[in-house]
């Protein structure tokens, strides 16, 4: 975390800023303040508060309205403001961040060969993948990746480690994809085909990646050499690929 907190004199009225970058989440919240000092105990100052904002993964929000406070000494009252903030948003900080969808990947990479799995139905069909999905109500990320793996493989993970999160952004879908990729290379059963997916390994050299998402070459090579990442990818029409970054992390959370 970045931060940074200023405060200012001018014609009679003080100013403060603050910023906070979380650049692990994309995140930057910042806040000025403005108001007057009380001349003494009986004369209370008034003056208009605060103006926050979140700017997250570019977009930036305004989480709160000016308000008018009185302020008597060390008394501080808040009180209903003129606030001509017309870019507010929500006051509820939650509310004002982009909708996630969490979804898991899980790559087995196994005496030097990579198991991948071609969808059959649904959200990327056609396109070989590792194995994985939605996380459900109730359950962690860990759980879901389990699950996934063993509901569209058959195999159970027994090394799972995280090594990466991909965002995807897409034109038609306000909501983004957090997808969190698991790293196995010990496991129990053997792999069969599902309902979902048909199974197969590939020496790393002869990875498809002809017939899979566009940003899996951009990624893959850092996980199957022991690297953790984190990285952005925007999609229009579902699956052409128009901007990405992608960054070496030390941990992945
Ligand atoms: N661009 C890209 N690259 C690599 N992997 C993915 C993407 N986009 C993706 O969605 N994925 C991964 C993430 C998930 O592992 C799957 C998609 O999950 P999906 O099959 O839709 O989820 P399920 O919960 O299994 O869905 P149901 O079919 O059961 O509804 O692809």
């Amino acid at each position: 975390m970045r931060s940074f907190i200023k405060t200012f004199q001018t014609h009679g009225f003080y100013l403060a800023v603050g910023l906070w970058k979380y650049p692990q989440a994309h995140c930057t919240v910042s806040f000025r303040i403005c108001w007057t000092p009380a001349r003494n105990s009986r004369s209370p100052s008034s003056s208009f508060v605060w103006i926050g904002a979140i700017e997250r993964d570019g977009i930036k929000r305004l989480v709160a309205k000016s308000e008018r406070f009185l302020c008597t000494g060390q008394t501080m009252a808040i009180g209903s403001g003129e606030g001509t903030n017309q870019e507010l948003v929500s006051t509820n900080l939650e509310e004002t961040l982009p909708a996630r969808k969490l979804l898991t990947l899980v790559i087995i990479h196994h005496e030097e060969k990579v198991l991948l799995g071609m969808k059959k139905r649904g959200f990327g069909k056609g396109y070989y993948n590792g194995f994985g999905g939605k996380v459900e109500k109730g359950e962690t990320i860990e759980e879901a990746a389990a699950r996934e793996l063993e509901e569209e493989s058959g195999v159970t993970a027994t090394d799972m480690e995280k090594r990466g999160i991909l965002t995807f952004h897409f034109d038609n879908d306000p909501v983004l994809w957090e997808v969190h990729v698991f790293y196995v290379t010990k496991f129990l059963g053997d792999p069969y085909e599902t309902e979902e997916m048909a199974p197969s390994w590939f020496s790393v050299a002869d990875i498809p990646y002809d017939t899979m998402w566009a940003d899996d070459p951009l990624w893959y090579p850092l996980l199957l050499t022991g690297q953790r990442f984190k990285g952005d990818f925007f999609f229009t029409n579902t699956t052409t690929l128009t901007s990405h970054s992608i960054g070496v992390v030390e941990s992945v959370s």
